[in-house]
């Protein structure tokens, strides 16, 4: 292992033209890493602090890289400590969860250049399993990413069956094509929300037979079992003071939320329901739970926001069978695995998820890997989407 003699952090563009941060990590051997920080729209009320861009960096250069200059690149958790101990806060409000976020993830990437492994055997190891992540593929979404389309966030392709990485990534594409001709064929019109997937101005009822119908045309080409799933991003339906869940005109008290999703899993044979409920309802998220974990994934997304001690709370109570791992969410890839951990000691699956504002960086194909983790959320289609997913292939074809 070699010491960092050099962190730089610049300002680039993410998905959505916004600024986010970039972090570059020298060490004395020459080995180097650079990622970037996604951001989210949808965030959750309990997510460690994005700062704007440039405070991010001007407090991370003054608190942070001095403290990080002589440690181990390789030692990832001494590396996440310094950029805990710089910032001070629970939440890294004082340097910003994106610059945090940015080094923590240019840190593993420079030692696994020095270790000359690519980045998912640097923080698998040896050990690490076997399995690839099944891609979930976001095909139609609104909600906080798109305006005038559904009011659920996003519809996913989940390509269960897929026999390799490959084909369910290829698949997924397909849905989104699929879906783009059924829209068509209906006479409407869609453009693209945040992370690619179609933002048509129809229903959630319609959206719901148009990917069915997207789905069942792929899985027959296909021959193997696609299913679909979504994120309901519930906290940004519920309204605190009318205590329920706004769907345009229409509200739903939480035990109709409860029923209504209950009813979607049913029919649809879902596979996976991220987020059906508020994030401050552990209480709702454990009775659905209770009523269909037996047969679909519910995720916690808004709920754990990757953190060990919210997720703690929701194995108590039985919330969720499984968790969203965004690590800009936490701050630091320590924090991120700390919670896949914890999922996976409790039964629970992971999902390592991109955010809505993305660039190319594809470390979460190699943290999906590495953690093993049984799904991985990051788009179809779009550059910044298929950066990670042809990683992801290439990771499978051991070409890193
Ligand atoms: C990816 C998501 O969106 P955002 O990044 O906007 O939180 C999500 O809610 O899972
Ligand atoms: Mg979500």
């Amino acid at each position: 292992m070699t010491r960092i003699t050099n962190v730089s952090l610049r300002r680039i563009l993410d998905s959505r033209g916004n600024p986010t941060v970039e972090a570059d990590v020298l060490t004395e051997s020459g080995g180097f890493g650079r990622a970037a920080a996604p951001s989210g729209a949808s965030t959750g009320e309990f997510e460690a602090i994005e700062l704007p861009a440039e405070e991010s960096i001007a407090k991370a250069r003054e608190r942070a890289v001095p403290r990080l200059e002589g440690l181990f690149a390789g030692d990832q958790r001494s590396v996440d400590a310094a950029l805990r101990a710089a910032d001070g806060t629970d939440d890294f409000s004082a340097i910003g969860a994106n610059s945090a976020v940015a080094i923590s993830m240019a840190a593993a990437k420079a030692g696994a250049d020095v270790l000359g492994a690519p980045l998912y055997q640097h923080l698998g190891g040896a050990f690490r399993g076997e399995n690839f992540p099944v891609p979930l593929g976001n095909v139609v979404g609104g909600g906080e990413h798109a305006k005038e389309a559904t009011h659920i966030q996003e519809f996913l392709a989940a390509p269960v069956g897929a026999p390799s990485v490959s084909e369910a990534v290829f698949a997924n594409a397909a849905v989104h094509a699929a879906v783009a001709d059924v829209l068509d064929e209906h006479g409407v019109p869609a453009a693209k929300g945040d992370e690619g997937a179609w933002a048509p101005p129809i229903s959630d009822a319609e959206a719901f037979e148009v990917v069915a119908e997207a789905v069942e045309t792929v899985e027959a080409e296909v021959g193997f079992e696609i299913r679909f799933g979504l994120d309901m991003a519930a906290a940004e339906l519920y309204d605190d003071d009318r205590e329920a869940y706004v769907y345009g005109e229409e509200t739903k008290s939480t035990d109709e939320q409860i029923e209504y999703v209950a009813g979607l899993v049913e029919e649809y044979d879902l596979a996976y329901v991220e987020d059906p409920l508020d994030e401050n309802d552990y209480e709702a998220f454990a009775e659905l739970t209770d009523r269909v974990g037996d047969r679909t994934l519910i995720c916690g997304d808004d709920l754990f926001v990757t953190n060990v001690d919210r997720l703690r709370e929701g194995i108590d109570v039985g919330a969720g069978n499984s968790i969203l791992i965004k690590p800009n969410q936490i701050g630091t890839l320590s924090d991120a695995f700390d919670a896949v951990e914890l999922a996976t000691r409790n039964g629970m699956e992971s999902v390592i998820s991109h955010r809505s504002g993305e660039t190319e960086d594809t470390t979460i194909a190699h943290l999906a890997v590495a953690t093993d983790a049984a799904y991985i959320k990051t788009g179809t289609v779009g550059g910044e989407r298929t950066a990670k997913l042809n990683e992801l292939v290439r990771i499978a074809d051991d070409a890193v």
